[in-house]
């Protein structure tokens, strides 16, 4: 295989009993990745997700007695306006079930500082993912910061990190990280962009529950609409996306196959 040429980008779905495989199977993918970044590069960069689907995942890594934590570089896809100790952070949820926890002492953390003004917190970010995230200066990724795993969700809305329907980050060709306003929840997000998601060596989307089905369904095996259904423009540039789905979410697409 000539080395020079990007290799074509490869999309596996895993479907799991339920939100207990979800999770098991979740932290063996997230450890397998950080060993392999680990042993190539020395070091693990990863975003994480908000959300109620990752946190058992979370809470899983915190028991795992063979992470080798100083190697770690933590980040987040997305956040909310808030400060840190609100219940809607999606850091102060990772801090709770895996940051607080015993032994669980990552050689970095950085939060996005969800209690600034949107723009300036999105472009601090910005130039802090710049700073430590390494680019691989190839072809296809140029000197886009890439991210060894980049974790996210899918609302049943369609939506990803917090690029909801319909919102102005979804055409973001050049920002990395931008305050994006969503009027659906009266709100701004801070959010991860598709240039800098796409970017990433590996991305695994966890999606569980029947409430997901529809989107799920219309993501993956319906026509490609990614302003109404953002989740569909995850599609990395030169790396993989794993969707590790349950049944419940998964099941109107076992049913399309079955007709
Ligand atoms: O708002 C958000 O939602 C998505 C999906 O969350 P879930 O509760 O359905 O798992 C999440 O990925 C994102 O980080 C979060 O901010």
């Amino acid at each position: 295989m000539d080395q020079s040429q990007p290799r074509p980008p490869q999309r596996t779905v895993e479907v799991v009993a339920d939100r207990d495989a979800l999770t098991y199977v979740a932290c063996e993918l997230v450890t397998a990745a950080a060993n392999l970044a680990i042993g190539l590069r020395g070091v693990f960069t990863i975003a994480l997700a908000g959300g109620s689907t990752p946190r058992p995942l979370y809470a899983a890594l915190a028991r795992d007695p063979d992470i080798d934590w100083k190697r770690w570089r933590i980040f987040w896809s997305d956040e909310r306006c808030v400060p840190p100790d609100h219940p809607d952070s999606n850091y102060g949820m990772v801090h709770q079930v895996l940051l607080s926890q015993p032994g669980v002492k990552p050689q970095l953390v950085m939060r996005m500082a969800g209690e600034l003004e949107p723009e300036v917190a999105a472009a601090n970010y910005e130039a802090i993912v710049r700073e430590l995230v390494p680019a691989a200066y190839d072809q296809v990724t140029g000197d886009r910061p890439r991210f060894d795993l980049i974790l996210l969700g899918m609302g049943a809305d369609g939506h990803t990190a917090s690029l909801f329907p319909h919102t102005p980050a979804l055409a973001e060709q050049e920002r990395l990280v931008v305050a994006n306003p969503v009027p659906a929840l009266q709100t701004t997000r801070l959010t991860f962009t598709f240039p800098l998601i796409n970017a990433a060596r590996r991305i695994l989307v966890l999606v569980s529950g029947a409430d997901k089905a529809q989107a799920l369904h219309d993501v993956l095996v319906g026509p490609h609409r990614p302003d109404a259904l953002p989740a569909q423009a995850i599609h990395p540039v030169a790396g993989q996306v794993t969707w590790l789905v349950d049944e419940a979410a998964f099941h109107l697409i076992e049913e399309d196959m079955a007709e």
